[in-house]
């Protein structure tokens, strides 16, 4: 597969200031309140990338949810650039980790959708959604549907669909989890050159320590019984990165302290400890 990846100038970030405020989820499940964590504090700043890692079942996807507002706080705040966030919206694009494209469109329609819906004229969309197309090597696929590409090309058109409405915030859920490895080191690569470009703020949420390392300035290490972040850690490699870094004796040492860290949560959940 031939990725063609194109870095432009860089813009100084204007937006994308993430503030979570004593949140706090709780589901009812079986008539029992079931506390996901309790409160949970943090600010990312504007064009910072940020991965949560943890245990299975430690909250990374509620965090997730509860910025985009797909479930709602039980106490506390989530304000984005200083607004407080009640509903979905359109400065909040969402990658998830199963291919979501609509299965009746074309990549193109796929892509579109979104910018369709909020009403922006044909001329716009088009040359917007053409430009995306190119920088991720999807244009000649424009008119295929979901089902005729690969599952690397699927989420290349789910990044870009949520890129193409210039989202504040990308909001990813192990987007590359059901990938293979090729094409998980391939996808990596390619994000990091279009974030390089567009600046947005990400929050990526991943198992994989080697691809929290290789992608993020920062990882939250969370916890579980109670939920909550454990750890805030600055990545400690320069950019740009190559994936030689990752395997650097500095890195190797930091993947080493997460491992630590989440290997000790998970005993927890297992109830080992
Ligand atoms: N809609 C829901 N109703 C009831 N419980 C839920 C709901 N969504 C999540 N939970 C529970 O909240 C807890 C945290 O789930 P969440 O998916 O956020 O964890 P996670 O860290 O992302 O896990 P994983 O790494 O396995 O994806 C789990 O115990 C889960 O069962």
């Amino acid at each position: 597969m031939m990725i063609e990846l194109v870095e432009t100038s860089v813009t100084a970030p204007v937006k994308g200031l993430v503030e979570v405020e004593n949140l706090s989820v709780s589901f009812k499940r079986r008539g029992q309140t079931v506390h996901v964590f309790d409160t949970v504090n943090f600010k990312i700043k504007p064009g910072e990338f940020v991965c949560l890692l943890g245990p299975s079942g430690c909250g990374k996807s509620t965090i997730l949810n509860a910025i985009a507002h797909f479930v709602k706080p039980t106490q506390g705040h989530v304000f984005v650039d200083k607004r407080h966030v009640t509903s979905p919206g359109a400065d909040r694009g969402f990658v998830f980790q199963q291919y979501s494209l609509l299965p009746w469109k074309t990549t193109f329609q796929n892509v579109e959708f979104g910018l369709k819906v909020r009403g922006v004229s044909k001329a716009q969309r088009t040359a917007l959604v053409n430009d995306y197309l190119n920088r991720v090597g999807l244009y000649k696929h424009r008119n295929s549907y979901p089902h005729q590409l690969s599952g690397g090309m699927q989420q290349r058109a789910s990044i870009i669909r949520a890129l193409v409405n210039s989202p504040s915030v990308l909001l990813m859920d192990e987007p590359f989890a059901a990938l293979d490895a090729q094409t998980r080191h391939m996808m990596q690569e390619l994000l990091m050159a279009i974030w390089n470009d567009v600046k947005s703020t990400v929050i990526f949420v991943t198992h994989d320590i080697e691809e929290a390392i290789f992608l993020s300035d920062r990882i939250f290490v969370m916890g579980v019984n109670p939920g909550r972040i454990k750890a805030e850690l600055t990545v400690p490699l320069q950019r740009p990165r190559t994936p030689e870094m990752t395997v650097s004796p500095e890195a190797i040492r930091f993947n080493r302290q997460i491992f630590d860290l989440i290997r000790e949560e998970t005993l927890k959940s297992m109830e080992l400890t």
